[in-house]
C-alpha cells in the first residue's frame, strides 16, 4: 500500500485533515531543507509537498519564485530534490513526500530514470501542475508501476473536465481554491466552498485544497470538509523571514523553532 494511502485512512478514522506544507528544496539550501523536514513533522504536518525549483515557473506567485531562485543559485535540480527525499526518508522522515514539479525537468531526466529515482526515494506522490493532456497517460502508467500516486489538480475554472480528471485521479485530489498565481489570501472567491463540495460528492479519494491558504481561521474553515489542507507561500515566507537566522549556526535553531512554531499553528 502507498504510504500516503495510509496517511488518510489514519486522518479519516480521527476524523482530521491533513495538513500539507509546501516548501521548495534548497531554499536555502539543502542541508536546511532536510532540517526543516523535520522540523515541519514535529509541528504536526501529515503529508509534504517538496517544490522543485524551477526557472519559469507559470503558476508560482512571488514568494515561491523567491524561493526557487535562491534554490537555483545552488544548482538545484529535480534530481537533487528526489535525492532530498530519500536523505529524509533514511533520517527517520515518516511523512509520505509528495514531489511538486513542472513537467519540463521531469522529461529532461527521461521517463525510465525519473521514475525509478522516485520510487527508490520512497515518493508516495507526483504533481505536475503543466503536465500536457496527452503525455498523461504514458506518466500515469509509468506512475502506477512505481507505485507512485499521480495526484491531479482541479481548478474552479475546469467545470466538465473535473469529472473526466477525477475519474483516473490517484492518491487525492488537488482542488485549487483560485485561479491565478500562488500566495496568500485574505479571502477566497464565493462558490469555493461549493467547488470543493461537488468534487468531493464525485470520488472517494480524499480531496485536498490549497492555494492562498496562509491563516490558522482559514486552515480551520477547510479542515471542516476537506480531507487536507496545503500551505505553501506562507510557510515559504516564513523561511524567508528566517534565513538570517537560519544562515549562522549560532542562530539556526532559532530560525527552524520559528518555523516549527509557525507550522504547529496552523494544526487545527
Ligand atoms: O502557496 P499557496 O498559495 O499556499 O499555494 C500552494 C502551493 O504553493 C503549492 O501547492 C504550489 C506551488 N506551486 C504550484 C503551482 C500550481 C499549483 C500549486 C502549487
Amino acid at each position: 500500500m502507498n504510504l500516503m494511502d495510509q496517511t488518510f485512512a489514519q486522518l479519516r478514522k480521527e476524523g482530521k485533515a491533513a495538513l500539507m506544507p509546501f516548501i521548495t528544496v534548497g531554499d536555502p539550501d539543502v542541508e536546511t531543507t532536510l532540517e526543516i523536514l523535520r522540523e515541519v513533522e514535529l509541528a504536526g504536518a501529515n503529508i509534504v509537498e517538496l517544490g522543485v525549483p524551477y526557472s519559469d515557473p507559470l503558476a508560482d506567485g512571488p514568494v515561491i519564485q523567491r524561493a526557487s531562485e535562491r534554490a537555483l543559485t545552488h544548482h538545484v535540480t529535480i534530481e537533487t530534490c528526489i535525492e532530498v527525499a530519500r536523505l529524509a526518508r533514511d533520517s527517520g522522515i515518516q511523512m509520505p513526500i509528495v514531489l511538486f514539479t513542472y513537467f519540463n525537468p521531469v522529461l529532461q531526466t527521461g521517463f525510465e530514470r525519473f521514475f525509478q529515482l522516485v520510487q527508490k526515494a520512497g515518493i508516495s506522490g507526483l504533481i505536475i501542475p503543466d503536465l500536457p493532456y496527452e503525455e498523461s497517460e504514458e506518466i500515469l502508467h509509468l506512475a502506477d508501476e512505481a507505485n507512485v500516486h499521480l495526484v491531479p489538480l482541479v481548478a474552479p475554472t475546469s467545470n466538465e473536465r473535473i469529472h473526466r480528471i477525477v475519474s483516473r485521479a490517484r492518491g487525492f485530489i488537488y482542488c485549487v481554491s483560485s485561479l491565478g498565481v500562488t500566495g496568500e489570501r485574505a479571502s477566497f472567491a464565493q462558490g469555493v466552498d461549493d467547488f470543493i463540495k461537488t468534487v468531493k460528492e464525485g470520488t472517494d479519494l480524499p480531496v485536498a485544497v490549497g492555494f492562498g491558504i496562509s491563516s490558522r481561521e482559514q486552515a480551520q474553515h477547510f479542515a471542516e470538509f476537506c480531507d487536507g489542507v496545503v500551505v505553501g507561500s506562507a510557510i515559504v515566507r516564513k523561511i524567508e523571514e528566517a534565513l538570517p537566522l537560519l544562515q549562522s549556526e549560532a542562530t539556526k535553531e532559532q530560525g527552524l523553532l520559528q518555523i516549527r512554531d509557525f507550522v504547529a499553528k496552523l494544526r487545527v
